[in-house]
């Protein structure tokens, strides 16, 4: 079964197509890289997946669900760490952790249970009472990869994730990364 199809995908922003028949299909289990010239289209193409822009003609399906037809449903199934950290001023750490479990309808005793995996892993363990918006721009990095990978999306996105990150962190999230490949959501 495909988890991701993107077929014939025009889009862009305000009416100007920077795609131009982009199709692409993930299998479950898959790991893919989006390679290419700055300005080439990546992360237009990862802003149609995720729902923020919306294709001119063509089709994207995740799992079978389209936006169009399943927003709530198609959303749930994708995390996603934007090349820029997103942030919110007024919330600590543990309000951006709680806030991505009822975003996603988790369980929170069992959210937790990997978030706080995470955080220690990450060394922000003992940071859930701060504010992230005050945070170095790696930390920020770390906050967003936390949030994503407590999720149990089915589809994680990475937008230039290393950028900004120490060595020890690029080492762990790659990591990371191979054991979702390998076995589901490590934690
Ligand atoms: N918000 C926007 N409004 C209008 N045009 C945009 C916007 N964002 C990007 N573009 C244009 O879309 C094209 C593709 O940009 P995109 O950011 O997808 O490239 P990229 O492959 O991710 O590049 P990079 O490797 O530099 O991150 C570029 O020509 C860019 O100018």
């Amino acid at each position: 079964m495909m988890a991701l199809e993107v077929k014939n995908l025009v889009g862009g922003y305000s009416q100007i197509p920077v795609l131009k028949q982009v199709s692409l299909a993930v299998q479950p289990g898959e790991l893919v890289g989006l390679i290419g010239l700055n300005g080439a289209g990546k992360s237009t193409t990862l802003n149609h997946i995720i729902g923020l822009l919306r294709p001119f003609s063509g089709t994207i399906t995740l799992n079978g669900l389209t936006l169009a037809e399943n927003p709530a449903e198609y959303k749930q199934q994708i995390a996603y760490v934007p090349e820029t950290p997103i942030l919110y001023d007024e919330l600590t750490l543990r309000e951006h952790l709680e806030l991505t479990m009822n975003a996603y309808g988790l369980d929170h005793e069992a959210a937790w249970q990997r978030a706080h995996k995470l955080l220690k892993l990450f060394r922000l363990d003992n940071k859930l009472d701060w504010f992230p918006a005050n945070f170095s721009k790696g930390m920020k990095q770390k906050v967003m990869i936390c949030c994503a990978f407590m999720t149990n999306a089915k589809l994680l996105i990475v937008d230039e994730p290393f950028y900004g990150l120490d060595p020890l962190a690029v080492h762990d999230l790659l990591k990371l990364i191979e054991q979702k490949k390998r076995r589901g959501w490590p934690y």
